[in-house]
């Protein structure tokens, strides 16, 4: 995996969500700040609104200059900030404040502040692939199918973190009618139903769900992960595979390796996608295509 030290990080600024995670942020800011100044670093703040936050962002980072930029959020925050830097010199640097943090346990970031900002001080730059979903970016994992439906309940629910997903995914379980899916890669084709179909430039669901074992952000491919339609008593052993790394091993489960792929659901105009945790609606057939070694991003120096 490529790396690279870089020069000192001075000027940060801090794209943080009030309202991931379900995470109480009135102390955060001044934590953020107190850490920085007391070595010799300056903190700013930018804080997101949930209305036009792309456009609002890319207008700050082109008036100001920072030495990183810094997701305090979740993996919907973490796409904001990378797509505003996508293809530019300034990395991405993340601080886990969302219910997931798929991408952050990905990157083997430090789940807690003061471990995460140390990143300012002890890092590797990395230059992560990326994927264009539809026409949308992506950096971590999108899908479509049961997980999407489970994401689209969540975002429009009343509470955010882990327990609200899990209970939603149980109500969700017994009624879910898989679609059928005609893809078509740059290497294969494929015609089946799916009970979900990720999307993977990396590997892990925030919930430790290992969809993608011993994939890689950077090497210019990414994965279609297919779960196919199970028996209710097969659900227990997939569950297992998934949270063991080895979903390979399933006789349910099959992945396409690939750089390009263009996804039919026939029958369907139009197809609930989740991006990075962000639910949306998408044009079919939904494409993919990778976007080699595109966003500069700040790893642990260990990982
Ligand atoms: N001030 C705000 N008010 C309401 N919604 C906001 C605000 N700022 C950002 N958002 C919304 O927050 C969502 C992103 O949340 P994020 O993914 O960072 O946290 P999470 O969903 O709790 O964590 P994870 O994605 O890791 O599970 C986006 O839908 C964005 O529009």
């Amino acid at each position: 995996m490529a790396a690279e030290s870089t020069p000192n990080l001075h000027s940060l600024l801090f794209v943080l969500n009030p309202i991931s995670g379900d995470i109480d942020k009135q102390s955060i800011e001044s934590t953020i700040t107190d850490f920085c100044s007391q070595r010799g670093r300056h903190a700013g703040f930018f804080h997101t609104s949930g209305e036009n936050d792309l456009d609002k962002l890319k207008a700050h980072l082109a008036a100001n200059a920072y030495d990183a930029v810094f997701a305090a959020g979740g993996d919907g925050t973490v796409n904001l900030v990378g797509e505003a830097l996508l293809g530019g010199k300034i990395p991405l640097g993340i601080l886990p404040l969302g219910s997931g943090n798929g991408l952050s346990k990905d990157l083997s970031i430090p789940q807690d502040i003061n471990g995460a900002l140390e990143v300012i001080w002890q890092h590797q730059l990395r230059a992560l692939d990326t994927l264009h979903v539809g026409g949308n970016f992506s950096v971590h994992l999108a899908d479509l199918g049961f997980n999407a439906l489970v994401v689209e309940r969540f975002c429009n629910g009343d509470t955010r973190g882990p327990g609200a997903y899990i209970r939603i995914a149980l109500q969700e379980y017994l009624s879910y009618e898989p679609a059928t899916y005609r893809i078509e890669t740059d290497r294969e084709q494929f015609e089946g139903p799916a009970f979900m179909l990720t999307i993977a430039n990396a590997s892990t669901f925030g919930s430790n769900v290992v969809i993608n074992p011993d994939s890689y952000l950077d090497d210019g491919e990414f994965e279609l992960c297919l779960i196919e339609p199970f028996p209710a008593t097969a659900s227990l052993g997939i569950l297992y595979h998934l949270y063991t790394d080895a979903f390979d091993t399933s006789v349910y489960t099959r992945r396409l390796r690939c750089r390009h792929a263009s996804i039919q659901v026939p029958g369907q105009a139009r197809v609930l996608v989740q991006v990075d945790g962000e639910p949306l609606e998408l044009d079919t057939p939904v494409e993919v295509k990778i976007n080699p070694r595109s966003l500069q991003v700040l790893t642990p120096a260990s990982e």
